[in-house]
């Protein structure tokens, strides 16, 4: 990347260096985006490029045994990639008591939050950032993110974690376990998986990570990027909305743009990359993006559900028994996310890393 203007530098050294975030640069009351976070204009999303009309599905998943209810949530994972459940059981307080807490996290004064800033946090679970990957990035995304690592191993280091929030996160965590599960069964046994036997379990579904995404009011929403397109690098991903709006998803014609509108108490599920390379291309890790937001604060709270570190992925022996052919190789897990984390938000680029290229599949079948 080429050298920073010097104001560029002055701009990366309050909000990552000094660990402000985009939240502390908002604090010191600028009035317009500096061009640090100015967008080139064929990266920003223009409102002819949303499709008014189309809409992921929507599946009332009260009932899990019922074959209505389990054949729309494969045929959504195949089709869109992504759909939003309701009636899943996590209690509406348990939802709104998480976004509040985020809320409170964000508002703690700079020098309380930047406590936990990345590298510098009291436990390596939890981490503040700002933007994806700064030091790779020429535009950077207005958002600051709180990540906790809740795997059983990682709770406990909970007494350094921050009091403001820390319970509801570990209480979101807990109701959400039992959706994760379902979702996962279910989606197997489309792929037919009969059960998911403990190594399986500890592949998929070791290492869930929840994050407080805070997107402070933005004086210039149309210029810059909430978070620019990217694919989630999980297994599924759970994401709470709060009724802000302004998160979209790739449409079905690999183009355009659909909203996901905020539905109270509903959550949005995606299929990460990595269940699109088990399932060798049958269900689809979809392309999404949020865009700032000119009048509030916006949170997010979604739940990346991640596989060990040191889980071999590829398409399952289940998908490839009627002679397909694969069309990923095997990776590590810990390979594909450092590749990942070694680049911007670029899209669904991260999967070229396990794609089996078409020459070499043709060699391979000579
Ligand atoms: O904040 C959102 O609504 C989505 C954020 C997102 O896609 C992510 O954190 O991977
Ligand atoms: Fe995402």
């Amino acid at each position: 990347m080429p050298p920073r203007d010097p104001n560029s530098q002055k701009i990366i050294d309050i909000v990552v260096n000094k660990g402000n975030g985009v939240k502390g640069l908002v604090d010191t009351g600028i009035e317009t985006v500096p061009d640090l976070y100015i967008l080139p204009t064929h990266e920003r999303l223009e409102p002819n490029m949303v499709l008014p009309h189309e809409s992921i599905p929507v599946i009332d998943v009260s009932d899990w045994d019922d074959p209505v209810v389990t054949k729309s949530i494969c045929e959504a994972a195949g089709k869109w990639g992504f759909f939003q459940i309701t009636n899943h059981g996590v209690p509406l307080g348990v939802l709104h008591a998480v976004k509040e807490a985020a809320h409170r996290f964000f508002g703690l004064p700079n020098e309380e939050r930047n406590k936990y800033w990345a590298g510098n946090s009291p436990t390596d679970t939890v981490a503040l950032k700002t933007s994806f990957a700064p030091q790779q990035e020429a535009v950077l995304e207005w958002r600051d993110s709180l990540s906790f690592r809740c795997g059983p191993q990682d709770l406990e280091s909970f007494p350094f974690w921050p009091p403001v929030c820390r319970d509801e996160v570990v209480k979101y965590m807990k109701s959400a376990e039992p959706v994760i599960r379902k979702l996962l069964e279910v989606l197997l046994k489309g792929l037919n998986v009969k059960e998911i036997d403990k190594a399986r379990e500890d592949a998929l579904m070791t290492a869930p990570v929840v994050y407080f995404n805070y997107y402070p009011r933005c004086p210039n929403p149309d210029l810059t990027a909430g978070v620019l397109p990217h694919s989630d690098i999980t297994t599924i991903s759970l994401l709470l909305q709060d009724d802000n709006g302004g998160f979209y998803v790739r449409a079905t014609d690999g183009e355009s743009w659909i909203h996901v509108p905020p539905i109270d108490g509903a959550l949005v599920i995606n299929v990460g990359d990595v269940l699109q390379i088990m399932s060798n291309d049958r269900y689809k890790s979809i392309e999404h993006r949020v865009v700032a937001n000119g009048s509030k604060d916006r949170v997010s709270v979604p739940i990346f559900m991640n596989p060990r570190a040191d889980a071999i992925l590829g398409p399952l022996p289940e998908v490839l028994e009627s002679g397909e052919q694969p069309l990923y190789k095997e990776v590590v897990y810990s390979d594909y996310f450092k590749y990942h984390l070694s680049k911007k938000h670029e899209g669904k680029k991260t999967m070229e890393f396990a794609r089996i290229r078409l020459s070499c599949q043709l060699f391979s079948s000579i």
